[in-house]
C-alpha cells in the first residue's frame, strides 16, 4: 500500500501518543513511527512492546526529519514543547496535537509563532481509558471514535486532509468544530462529569465513617465515579486550560443542584418529578442519538431492512400496541388539563414518543411511559411554557399540525420541524384556517415544515369549511379554537375520525355535534381523566389482511379500537367477501372497543365505496394486498389524500406491486387493482412504515421471498410488528445495519 506520509514524530508516548504509535505502525500509514518521551524507560518500553520503530533522544534532530508531528503530551506542556520545537521544525511538516482543550494550544502556538503555522491542526481524539502509560497502548483505542479537528481559517487544506486521513486510517470518525465551540462542548460532556467524580469520591472520602461508606457503595457509586480513577495531573491541566468555560458549566451544574435541593428540602414531588423525568427522557434520547435511532435531528437512522419468506398462514390471538391517534391526544390534552392524567395502553412509538417529548419541552412532567403506563401532570389550559428550542417531532404528521393549533395559541413564539419524509407534507392546510382565526404562521417551502408561529395573537372563532376530510385539520381548529374569542366551529366534507371530539368531552370540554359540523367555545378548562387507549386498528389490520388472504388461517385481535369513523376497513373487507366476527364489543373511556376474529374466506374485488375512503385511510397499503389476492377487479376512487402521506401510497404502492409482478394501475385518485399472482422481489418502502408492513404481508401469498428496505420507521406507529408477525406465523426477519 502507499503510505500517507513519511517519518511520523510522536512526542509523549503515553496511552494515547502510544495507542496512536501504534496503530499508525500496525496499520502502516506511514513508512516510520518515531517515539520522543522525556522520560527514558517509557520510551524504551515503547521499542520493546512494538509500539514505534524508533525512539529519538535528540528532540531537535528528530523534529527536523518528521513529515507530520504528533504532539501528544498534557495540555499544560503544550506550548513548552511548541518552544522546544520551534527551532528544528521545517516549513512544510504538518503538525497536529490531541490535547482535550484547544483553546490554550492555540493561543500558545499564536504568542510563539506570531499566528498558527499554516500547517498546525489541532485535534482531539475523543477516546481514552483510565489506564495510562506507553504499556497500556491499544491500537484499538479511536477504533469508532470521535475526532473532532479544529482547523482555522488560514490553515492549508493539505494539512486537514492529511490529519483527517490519519485518524481515518486508525479507525476514526473525524469531524470538524471551532476552537472556541470545542472547548465549550467538551467543559460540558466531559470536564464536568470528571471534575464531579473527583469532587463526589473526594467529598466522601473526607467523611469520618468512609470506609462504610465505601464498603457498601454498589453500582451506582461505582457508575457515577468510575472516572474519579483518571489521571489527576492531566485533569488538574485541563481544569485550568478551559476555565472560563468550565467554570461556566460548574455555575449552571451548581444552580441546578440548588433547585433539586429546595424541591427536597419543600417535600416539592412535582418539581423533583420534573426534574428525574426530564432528565430520564434525555438520557434514553441521548443513548438513541448515539445509535443513530429515534427522532433524532439530522441523523442517519438505522438502516433496517425486512426479510419475509413467501407462504404460510396467520393463527392466533395477539393485541396490536395502543391506538396512535389516541394517545397523541391524550397526552396533548392531559398535558392542558387541570390535575393528573392517568393513560394506559399509550403506545410506544417514535410518533407519539414525538408529541411526549413535545410537551416536556414545554414545561409538562410527564411519568413514563412504562409498558403503556404514562402519567401527566396537567398545568391548564394556559400553564405550557417556551420551549427551549425549536420542536423536532420526527415522522410524525399528527404531531405537526395538531401542535400547530395549539401552539397558535400560546402567548410564546414557537417552531416546528421533523424529518425528511415530513419535510415534504403540506402544512398550508393548517396555516390557512390558523391564520383566518387571526394567528401569525409560517410555512417553508413549498408550504411545507418548519412551520413557525409567533406567540401572544388573539385568536377569534371562525367557521371552517375544510376542502378536504382530514381529521388533523379538523383538530388542529379545535385546538386553536380552545383559545379563541367565540365558537368555533368545523364543517367537514365527509366524516373522519372523531377521537378529539370525544376525548375533549371525556376532559369535561363541551363540544357540539350538528350533523357534519363539530364546534366548540374558547375560554373553557379540562380537567384530567383516565384515559384507556385501545389497540391500534390500522396496525390490526396488517394481521387482518394476513388472515383474510391465507387459507386456514384464524386470527384475534382483541381489544382493538371499532370507533365508527375508523372501520372502514372492517366495512370493505366484509363487502369483499372476509369472514370477519366482532366479538365482546364494549365502551372503553367513551370509545368503542372489540376483539375482532377473522378466518381465511375468498375474496372478491369491489368498487370501494367513496364514503369508506377517510374511515379507511391509513388501511389502504394493507387493502391493496387483500385486492391482489381477490378474485377480478377492485377499483379505488377519490383517495388523492392518499399521496400525501408518509409517502405518496398510491405511487409506492403500484411501483412495488409492479415489481412483485401483480396486476395495477396507478391513477391520480386511486387504484384499480386486478387479482393476480405476487412473485418475489425487492421493494422500496420509501421510509413509509404501512408501505413496509403491507409488503411484510403480502409475502404471504407470493411465490418467492421480499425483501423490503427503509423500514425503520415501522417504529413510528408498531415498534413490535416483527416480533408479532412471528408470533402468528410470519417468516420475516428483520435486519439493522
Ligand atoms: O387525526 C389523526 O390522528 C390522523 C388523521 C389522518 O390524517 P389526515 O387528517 O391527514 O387524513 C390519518 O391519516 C393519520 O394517520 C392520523
Ligand atoms: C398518515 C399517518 O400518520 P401521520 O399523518 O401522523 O404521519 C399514518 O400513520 O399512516
Amino acid at each position: 500500500m502507499s503510505f500517507l506520509t513519511g517519518r511520523v514524530l510522536v512526542i509523549g508516548l503515553g496511552l494515547i501518543g502510544g495507542s496512536l504509535a501504534r496503530a499508525l505502525r500496525l496499520r502502516g500509514t506511514c513508512k516510520t513511527v518515531v517515539g520522543y518521551d522525556r522520560d527514558v524507560d517509557e520510551l524504551e518500553t515503547g521499542l520493546r512492546l512494538g509500539v514505534v520503530d524508533e525512539i529519538a533522544f535528540d528532540l531537535l534532530a528528530a523534529v527536523e526529519q518528521a513529515d507530520l508531528i504528533v504532539l501528544a503530551v498534557p495540555v499544560k506542556v503544550m506550548e513548552f514543547v511548541l518552544a522546544d520545537i520551534k527551532p528544528a521544525l521545517r516549513p512544510d511538516t504538518i503538525i497536529t496535537d490531541v490535547g482535550s482543550v484547544k483553546g490554550n494550544v492555540v493561543r500558545a502556538a499564536e504568542s510563539l509563532f506570531g499566528e498558527v503555522p499554516e500547517r498546525f491542526i489541532p485535534g482531539h481524539p475523543i477516546a481514552g481509558l483510565e489506564k495510562s502509560g506507553v504499556a497500556a497502548a491499544d491500537e484499538t483505542l479511536f477504533e469508532h471514535h470521535k475526532v473532532i479537528i479544529t482547523p482555522l481559517p488560514h490553515s492549508d487544506p493539505e494539512a486537514v486532509t492529511l490529519v483527517s486521513r490519519m485518524w481515518q486510517g486508525v479507525g476514526a470518525q473525524v469531524l470538524r468544530m471551532d476552537v472556541e465551540r470545542h472547548d465549550e462542548v467538551l467543559a460540558a460532556t466531559s470536564h464536568l462529569p470528571h471534575l464531579l467524580a473527583f469532587s463526589l469520591v473526594d467529598t466522601l472520602a473526607q467523611e469520618q465513617d468512609c470506609t462504610d461508606i465505601f464498603r457498601y457503595a454498589a453500582g451506582g457509586f461505582r457508575d457515577f465515579t468510575r472516572i474519579a480513577a483518571s489521571d489527576p495531573t492531566m485533569w488538574h491541566d485541563v481544569g485550568l486550560a478551559n476555565k472560563q468555560a468550565i467554570l461556566q458549566k460548574i455555575d449552571e451544574f451548581s444552580n441546578g443542584l440548588s433547585r433539586l435541593r429546595s424541591a427536597i428540602e419543600s417535600e416539592d414531588s412535582r418539581e423533583m418529578l420534573g426534574i428525574f423525568t426530564r432528565a430520564k427522557a434525555s438520557r434514553e434520547h441521548f443513548t438513541k442519538i448515539l445509535s443513530g435511532s429515534a427522532y433524532t435531528q439530522n441523523m442517519t437512522t438505522t438502516e433496517t431492512t425486512f426479510f419475509a419468506q413467501p407462504g404460510g398462514k396467520v393463527q392466533g390471538s395477539i393485541r396490536a400496541p395502543g391506538d396512535k391517534s389516541i394517545s397523541h391526544r391524550s397526552i396533548m390534552l392531559g398535558s392542558l388539563a387541570d390535575g393528573v392524567t392517568e393513560v394506559t395502553g399509550f403506545l410506544e412509538g417514535e410518533d407519539s414518543l414525538a408529541t411526549l417529548q413535545a410537551f416536556r419541552d414545554m414545561g409538562v412532567v410527564i411519568e413514563g411511559p412504562h409498558q403503556g403506563e404514562v402519567k401527566i401532570y396537567g398545568v391548564g389550559i394556559n400553564g405550557l411554557q417556551k420551549p427551549p428550542r425549536p420542536i423536532y417531532v420526527g415522522n410524525s404528521g399528527t404531531t405537526i399540525r395538531l401542535m400547530s393549533g395549539l401552539l397558535a395559541g400560546q402567548s410564546f413564539d414557537s417552531e416546528l420541524s421533523g424529518d425528511d419524509s415530513l419535510s415534504k407534507r403540506p402544512m398550508e392546510r393548517v396555516a390557512k384556517p390558523l391564520r383566518l382565526m387571526g394567528a401569525v404562521v409560517e410555512t417553508g417551502e413549498n408550504g411545507c415544515p418548519p412551520v413557525r408561529i409567533k406567540g401572544g395573537q388573539q385568536l377569534k372563532a371562525i367557521n371552517y369549511e375544510m376542502p378536504m376530510a382530514s381529521a388533523q385539520v379538523k383538530s388542529c381548529v379545535m385546538l386553536a379554537g380552545l383559545y379563541a374569542e367565540g365558537e368555533t366551529s368545523v364543517i367537514e366534507p365527509a366524516p373522519t375520525r372523531d377521537h378529539t371530539e370525544r376525548m375533549l368531552r371525556g376532559f369535561g370540554y363541551q363540544v357540539g355535534v350538528d350533523k357534519n359540523k363539530v364546534s366548540l367555545s374558547g375560554g373553557g378548562s379540562l380537567s384530567a381523566a383516565k384515559i384507556d387507549v385501545p389497540a391500534d386498528i390500522s396496525s390490526s389490520t396488517f394481521f387482518m389482511v394476513a388472515a383474510a388472504i391465507c387459507p386456514d388461517s384464524d386470527i384475534t385481535l382483541e381489544h382493538v379500537g371499532i370507533n365508527p369513523t375508523r372501520i372502514g376497513v372492517i366495512n370493505i373487507l366484509r363487502a369483499m367477501g372476509s369472514n370477519l366476527e366482532l366479538l365482546n364489543e364494549r365502551e372503553v373511556g367513551g370509545e368503542p372497543v372489540a376483539d375482532i376474529r377473522i378466518r381465511y374466506a375468498p375474496l372478491k374485488g369491489i368498487n370501494i365505496p367513496e364514503d369508506q375512503v377517510p374511515l379507511a385511510i391509513d388501511e389502504f397499503p394493507a387493502l391493496f394486498i387483500a385486492a391482489v389476492c381477490a378474485e377480478g377487479e377492485t377499483v379505488l376512487t377519490g383517495a388523492e389524500e392518499l399521496r400525501v402521506k408518509e409517502s405518496d401510497r398510491i405511487q409506492a404502492m403500484v411501483d412495488g406491486l409492479k415489481v412483485l409482478g401483480a396486476d395495477i394501475e396507478g391513477t391520480p385518485d386511486g387504484a384499480i387493482i386486478r387479482g393476480s399472482e405476487m412473485g418475489g422481489g425487492i421493494i422500496e418502502s420509501h421510509d413509509d412504515h404501512r408501505i413496509a408492513m403491507s409488503f411484510t404481508i403480502a409475502a404471504l401469498r407470493a411465490k418467492g421471498a421480499i425483501e423490503i428496505r427503509e423500514c425503520a420507521n415501522v417504529a413510528t406507529s408498531f415498534p413490535n410488528f416483527v416480533e408479532l408477525a412471528q408470533q402468528v406465523g410470519i417468516q420475516v426477519r428483520k435486519e439493522e445495519k
